[in-house]
């Protein structure tokens, strides 16, 4: 096991690769890039790795499925840190092509809906294939076997191309947040601006049953910042929930809400509380929901049992 190795969506080059070289510590690790995310998360379990640096998520296509899905169900990881990456793409290409010569493009599935409007304006008969990887449809032109790849410009001089095109991007301040993953671990300390995840089962499928798991949020004051539904893989109609919420698992009114969820769910899945990495504060306090609310409802009640529950 190495205590300083970090595993990432690879080969060299890309935009994972440039977001976990946004984290201060990435300097001292040794960066070992992957084939694909389930590779880099499985280097964790097996305790190869330290720490996973993955894309989870991104405003124009949502999810990055085979993360989602690996936390939801794969042996148990945790997130300790998040990163936010503004992403543009280049066209790269061999030197000397043209885009006229561009017959078939290439990106990792979550880029194409980045570029679908830029490729039916500029490339409409281009045919468009998977790669495992932004950087890894970059090494797929390298070898021939596509014209153009859809990646980072920065990821050019890597694979011996060029940028044809550079700033497309079919949406304006498209982002990307990735996420370093480690065993299952002590939460870090909260920072006062954090994000806790976490995966929920519902139970039966009954009238109101998401209103009910939504309402441990509610009641409690948490403000929710994603929640997404996932096939469990187990029939039609069968879905778990992918929820981010506002603070930290230390937060009375954050960890009463989980014991809410664990109450009334089948299963729930906690995988950590992190800082936030966007610069926007928590949303204001809702009245009653601070550390000092809980605390002094639970002596209130404690009082009650020696009949001096007035006041
Ligand atoms: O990191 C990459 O290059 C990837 O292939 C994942 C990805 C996909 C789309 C946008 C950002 C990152």
């Amino acid at each position: 096991m190495s205590a300083t190795r970090y595993t990432y969506l690879g080969p060299v080059g890309t935009f994972t690769e440039a977001a976990l070289h946004t984290l201060p510590e990435a300097a001292t690790r040794e960066l070992v890039p992957l084939a694909s995310v389930q590779a880099a998360l499985d280097a964790v379990r097996a305790g190869e790795a330290a720490g996973a640096f993955v894309p989870i998520e991104n405003s124009v296509e949502g999810a990055v499925t085979a993360t989602a899905d690996e936390l939801a169900t794969g042996a148990p990881l945790m997130i300790y840190r998040e990163v936010l990456l503004p992403i543009s793409f280049a066209l790269l290409v061999r030197p000397g092509t043209e885009l006229a010569d561009v017959k078939r493009v290439t990106s990792h599935p979550v880029a194409q809906p980045q570029v679908r409007r830029w490729l039916g304006a500029n490339l409409p008969d281009a045919v468009w294939e998977a790669a495992a990887s932004n950087a890894d449809g970059a090494r797929l032109v390298q070898e021939g076997q596509s014209d153009g790849a859809f990646a980072g410009e920065f990821a050019a001089p890597l694979y011996g191309l060029e940028p044809l095109v550079k700033d497309i991007a079919d949406a304006q301040n498209a982002t990307t947040r990735f996420v370093l993953v480690g065993r299952p671990g002590r939460v870090a300390s909260p920072t006062g601006a954090d994000k806790t995840s976490m995966v929920v089962w519902l139970g039966d499928n009954h009238p109101g049953a998401l209103l009910e798991l939504l309402q441990e949020f509610a009641v409690r004051g948490v403000n929710l910042m994603r929640i997404e539904s996932r096939p469990t893989g187990h029939g039609l109609g069968n879905y778990c929930f992918s929820i981010d919420c506002e603070g930290h698992l230390t937060e009375r009114r954050v960890g009463e809400t989980l014991m809410g969820l664990r109450r009334i769910c089948p299963q729930i899945r906690f995988l950590g509380s992190y800082p936030r990495a966007d610069e926007r504060g928590s949303t204001p306090r809702q009245p009653g929901t601070s550390d000092e609310d809980f605390d002094r409802a639970a002596d209130w009640l404690a009082r009650c049992l020696d009949g001096r529950g007035e006041g």
